[in-house]
């Protein structure tokens, strides 16, 4: 099996103006090529941190990130990034901004190719009403949809999502959770998603990265045992509703660990 990305003994801390914040510490695991890749644990641990340096936003402090074996210094078209606050132009037309990743060289497409592009993922996300309208007329999960249009619409191998359906409501969530799997199923891709929910994570991915509270350290990385293509009907399995206890178990530690931290924010040094 290929190896796509490896996180090697990797930390981060941010200077602040009260001292050194530890974020991310020690963490070291491989993302193999058509590897689904959940991670998950509480709120401020360093998740975003931790996928930030792969995206090529963020670079390590000690340890390295690497991407087909080298070591990442930037963002690249071979890795698309569906962050919370990326990715949506404000002065661009719904259609123009899925349109945008065309354009660049790196993902070029010919005008008429690019225009059906557009109309197929403006009908996918139901934003094809708003083709033509500015992303501050659209609702928060609009936006968001519209941020996924635009990822999927260059069709990068690999998709690094940082809660990309978080904003949704329940069944545009389930929706585009099981557009996203039709997708990996006719496209064949890697993915690195973060999320807060052990639902989603079990229902999507083939494995579970379950991080600690700040830094975030590893956990446990749990094999997700149901075989792809999967549907809803999963979630009925007891295996699924056993991992999932499971999960929040250890998800619920953490998230004490960190509520105990929090008074007050511990900072070291
Ligand atoms: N540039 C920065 N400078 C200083 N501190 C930062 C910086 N970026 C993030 N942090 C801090 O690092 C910690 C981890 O943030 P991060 O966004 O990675 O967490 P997260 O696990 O993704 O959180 P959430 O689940 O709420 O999105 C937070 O305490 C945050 O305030």
């Amino acid at each position: 099996m290929t190896t796509r990305a490896q996180f090697d003994k990797v930390s981060l801390a941010f200077e602040t103006p009260k001292g050194r914040l530890n974020v991310v510490e020690n963490v070291s695991y491989d993302i193999n090529d058509g590897d689904f890749i959940a991670v998950i644990g509480p709120s401020g641990c360093g998740k975003t941190t931790m996928m930030s340096m792969l995206a090529g936003f963020q670079k390590p402090t000690t340890g390295s990130v690497l991407f087909d074996g080298q070591p990442v210094t930037g963002p690249g078209p071979e890795r698309g990034v569906i962050f919370q606050e990326y990715g949506v132009f404000p002065w661009l037309t719904v259609k123009q901004n899925i349109a945008f990743g065309l354009t660049l060289r790196a993902n070029h497409v010919a005008a008429g190719e690019r225009d059906s592009i557009c109309d197929h993922y403006l009908g996918l996300m139901g934003l094809s009403d708003f083709a033509n309208s500015y992303p501050k007329h659209l609702s928060g999960g609009m936006r968001q949809r519209l941020a996924i249009a635009r990822a999927y619409a260059v069709k990068p191998q690999f998709l690094l999502m940082d809660e990309p359906f978080g904003a949704l409501d329940a069944q545009t969530r389930s929706n585009m959770q099981n557009l996203l799997l039709k997708v990996l199923q006719t496209e064949g891709k890697t993915v690195m998603l973060i999320t807060h929910s052990v639902e989603e994570a079990i229902y999507l991915a083939s494995r579970i990265v379950v991080v600690t509270a700040r830094p975030a350290r590893i956990r446990q990385i749990i094999d997700v045992p149901f075989a792809y293509p999967r549907d809803e009907s999963i979630q009925e399995r007891p295996e699924f509703g056993e991992l999932r206890s499971y999960i929040k178990h250890l998800v619920m530690d953490e998230y004490r660990a960190q509520q105990a931290q929090m008074r007050p924010v511990s900072f070291s040094e």
